[in-house]
């Protein structure tokens, strides 16, 4: 199979879809690689590091959506990427369709046989593939979250640790899974007083056990939600229902009830945040203000640390990536029913059943689509 991997050219996008250790897997199993030149750059990849892997360097985009039998990427393909992809060609990459109506149209109407990381899965329950990079977020979370609540970036001037004789921030993390639970630990690293809500008692008994004495636990009822965002100086969004659009769990009216210059990172705007007033950022404008309140919604916060952030993410998707060239997607998928949980469209259907809830859009079984 023919993998290709373009330069990522979504905002301050450093990441890269395909490291060289990657390529030269896939070559050692038999397969041809080509990449956009300058594709690893922002990661520290260089072209060379590339071709002595196995791979060729390609002048263009355009060349690799056009040759390509796969392509891998990182970010969901802008506009002018989805009118390259066509029938019969694999995209593996970050979708997040379900907040992404124009995006879904796009993919539907190109043919094209979409595998979203995001909702790849695992025996464990958990979601391999968007699991490194909740890490990466979690763990910048409470740092871009410190450097919004100084006072020049809008913030209410408050320092994470305190000081002797100063309080601590008080930092509410909504949502206690991979990205709550990296960021509930950073925070409380940074010395502040930490909360983390959740709604699944079994998550909480876990957190409780590992965590007692680092951060505090409460259920994630509407009224403690209500209650401690009032407290707050910093509050991390951290739910997740998986493929599906992000729960509003802070409405705008209760926006008034918090501290003014208190700060918002929701990290769930990749799936339309679960904050009612968040709306998607870029690292070039991270964050704006509604009701006194800073909130930063960058989608994707993991391109701040390209080089960690690639390699993470290379690691989790190589089997995959092998898999799917090894076998064909439909092989693959028969042969790995986490891996068909990652198939969000073939051939002008949906696949998945949270994207076409949130979309109202009509959804044909992977199931069905797999043996067809
Ligand atoms: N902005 C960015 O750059 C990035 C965003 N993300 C996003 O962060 C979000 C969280 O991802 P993960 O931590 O990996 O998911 P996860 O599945 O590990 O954790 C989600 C947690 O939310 C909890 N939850 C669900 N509904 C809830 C509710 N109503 N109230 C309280 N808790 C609730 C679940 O029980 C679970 O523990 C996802 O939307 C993911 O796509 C992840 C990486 C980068
Ligand atoms: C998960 C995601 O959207 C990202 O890493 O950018
Ligand atoms: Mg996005």
């Amino acid at each position: 199979m023919l993998i290709g991997c373009p330069k990522e050219i979504k905002p301050q996008e450093y990441r890269v879809g395909l490291t060289p250790a990657a390529a030269r897997e896939a070559v050692a199993h038999g397969h041809a690689v080509i990449v956009e030149t300058g594709a690893g750059h922002g990661a520290g990849f260089e072209d060379a590091d590339y071709t002595a892997a196995g791979a060729a360097i390609v002048g263009t985009a355009a060349e690799v959506f056009a040759r390509a039998d796969l392509v891998v990427k990182v970010k969901e393909p802008q506009a002018v990427e989805r009118a390259q992809l066509r029938e019969g060609q694999i995209l593996f990459t970050y979708l997040h369709l379900a907040p992404d109506p124009e995006q879904t149209r796009d993919l539907l109407a190109s043919g094209v046989t979409a595998i979203a990381y995001e909702t790849v899965t695992d025996a464990q329950g958990g979601l391999p593939l968007l699991a490194p990079m909740s890490e990466v977020a979690g763990r910048l979370a409470p740092q871009v979250g410190a450097w919004a609540l100084q006072k020049a970036n809008g913030g209410r001037g408050v320092l994470m640790g305190g000081v002797p004789g100063v309080g601590p921030a008080q930092v509410l993390v909504i949502g206690g899974g991979v990205v709550g639970t990296q960021a509930a630990r950073v925070a409380a690293g940074m010395g502040a007083e930490v909360t983390v809500l959740d709604r699944s008692l079994p998550r909480l008994r876990y957190l409780d056990d590992v965590y007692r004495g680092v951060f505090k636990t409460r259920y994630a009822s509407a009224d403690a939600t209500a209650e401690l965002i009032q407290t707050a100086d910093m509050v991390v969004g951290a739910v997740l229902i998986p493929g599906a659009a992000a729960p509003k769990l802070v409405t705008k009216a209760q926006l008034s009830t918090m501290k003014r210059g208190a700060v918002i990172v929701d990290v769930a705007i990749d799936q339309g945040g679960c904050f009612e007033t968040s709306k998607a950022t870029t690292h070039e404008a991270p964050i704006y203000e509604v009701d006194g309140v800073v909130h930063y919604c960058v989608a994707n916060m993991p391109g701040a640390v390209p080089r960690t952030s690639t390699i993470a993410l290379g690691n989790a998707t190589m089997p995959f990536l092998i898999a799917l060239a090894n076998k064909g997607w439909r092989q693959a998928c028969t042969d790995d029913p986490h891996l068909l949980a990652g198939l969000n469209t073939h051939a002008g259907k949906l696949t998945n059943y949270a994207v076409g809830k949130a979309l109202g859009l009509d959804v044909t079984s992977p199931a069905v689509i797999v043996k067809a």
